[in-house]
C-alpha cells in the first residue's frame, strides 16, 4: 500500500536556483517578472535570490533590487538564501520574512561552496537562527549532496541524517534533501529519505532532485511513494551550483506538475500558465527549455 500525499506544496527554485548559475547575469527586471508571472501561475513558495556575497555568485548580485521589486501576494511565500549574519542583515533591510540557511553532507563541497567546514557552518548559522525567532522570520535549511558530492563521490547516509537532525534542532522549520549533483537513482533516494526521516518528521522535511543523470522525476516518485509532500523544483528545467561543476537543472517544475496532477495530488499551480512562463523564460535566456511537458505542448 502507498502513502502518496493529497497535496503538494512546490517550492519553486527557478529565480535562484535556476538563475545563480547562468553565463551573463540576468537583469534585475527579468528576475522580477519571473517572480511576479511564477506567482500567477498559483504558486504558494517562490524562492526570490540570495544574499550571499557577490564575489562568490556575482549573478544574484542584485538580490535586494529583485526582492524589493517583485509585487508580492499574500499568502505566497518567498524565502531567499541567507550564508550568514551579513546576509541576514542585508535580507532584513528589504524585509524579508523567510530565509533559508544551507550546508552540506560532504565537508569537501561544504567549504567549496561556503568556505567552512559542516561544524563552522552550524555554528554560522546559530545567532542567524535566534535573530529570525525573535524576528519571527521562518527558516528553512537546506543539505546539500545528499546522494553524492562531486568532490568526495559516496556520501554516507549517516551523514546526511546527522546535518538534517542539526538543522532542524537549530529551529529550521523543514529541511530540503538536495541531490545538487543529480546521481541519485530511485532506491537510493528512497533509503536516505527514510533514514533522515527516522530523525526528523516526515512532515518537516522536502526532497530537491537535480536531473543531471535524468532520474530526478523518478526519484521524486520513490519518495512520494514514501509520504513526503514538498518538492523543489525550478521552471524550465533550470539551475545548477557553480560550486558544483558538471550538475545540470533542477527537475522542472512544469513535469512535477504534470506527473503530480496525472497521479491525482493537488498543487493548485495553473500548467498552461507555467508552460508558458518557462518558455518566456527560455527564451529570455536564450535557450531552449528543459521542460519534457513544456516541450510536448509546444511542438504541435
Ligand atoms: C547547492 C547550492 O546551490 S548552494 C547555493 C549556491 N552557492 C552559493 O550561493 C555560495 C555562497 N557562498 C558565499 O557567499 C561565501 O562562500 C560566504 C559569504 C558564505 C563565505 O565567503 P568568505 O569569503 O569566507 O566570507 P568572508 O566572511 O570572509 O567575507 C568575504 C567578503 O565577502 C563579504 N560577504 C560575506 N558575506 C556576505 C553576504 N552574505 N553578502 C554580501 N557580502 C558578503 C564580506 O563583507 C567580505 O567582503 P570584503 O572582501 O569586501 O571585505
Ligand atoms: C541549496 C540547493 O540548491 C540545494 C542543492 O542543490 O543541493
Amino acid at each position: 500500500m502507498n502513502t502518496f500525499p493529497k497535496s503538494v506544496r512546490i517550492v519553486e527554485v527557478g529565480a535562484r536556483d535556476g538563475l545563480q548559475n547562468e553565463k551573463t547575469v540576468v537583469p534585475a527586471a527579468t528576475k522580477i517578472e519571473l517572480i511576479d508571472r511564477l506567482t500567477a501561475c498559483g504558486l504558494q513558495t517562490i524562492e526570490a535570490t540570495s544574499f550571499v556575497s557577490p564575489k562568490w555568485v556575482p549573478q544574484l548580485a542584485d538580490a535586494a533590487e529583485v526582492y524589493t521589486g517583485i509585487h508580492k501576494r499574500d499568502g505566497v511565500a518567498y524565502p531567499v538564501l541567507v550564508p550568514n549574519e551579513k546576509g541576514y542583515d542585508r535580507a532584513r533591510e528589504v524585509g524579508v520574512t523567510e530565509i533559508a540557511v544551507f550546508s552540506a553532507a560532504s565537508e569537501a563541497f561544504n567549504r567549496k561552496n561556503i568556505n567552512a567546514s559542516i561544524d563552522e557552518s552550524i555554528e554560522r548559522f546559530r545567532p542567524v537562527l535566534e535573530r529570525a525567532k525573535a524576528d519571527g522570520v521562518k527558516v528553512r535549511g537546506y543539505v546539500s549532496t545528499v546522494l553524492g558530492c562531486p568532490y568526495q563521490g559516496e556520501v554516507p547516509v549517516s551523514d546526511v541524517v546527522r546535518v538534517a537532525e542539526r538543522l532542524h534542532a537549530l529551529g529550521c522549520y523543514e529541511i530540503s534533501l538536495g541531490d545538487t549533483i543529480g546521481v541519485g537513482t530511485p532506491e537510493k533516494a528512497r533509503a536516505m529519505l527514510r533514514a533522515v526521516a527516522e530523525a526528523v518528521p516526515m512532515s518537516a522535511l522536502a526532497v530537491h532532485f537535480h536531473d543531471t543523470y535524468g532520474q530526478a522525476l523518478a526519484n521524486l516518485h520513490a519518495c512520494l511513494e514514501e509520504g513526503v509532500s514538498v518538492v523543489d523544483s525550478a521552471v524550465s528545467g533550470t539551475g545548477g551550483c557553480p560550486y558544483a561543476k558538471g550538475a545540470t537543472g533542477n527537475v522542472a517544475t512544469e513535469d512535477v506538475a504534470y506527473m503530480l496532477a496525472g497521479m491525482g495530488i493537488a498543487t493548485g499551480i495553473d500548467l498552461d500558465a507555467l508552460v508558458e512562463t518557462g518558455l518566456w523564460l527560455s527564451a529570455q535566456l536564450g535557450r531552449a527549455t528543459s521542460s519534457r511537458v513544456a516541450k510536448a505542448r509546444s511542438s504541435h
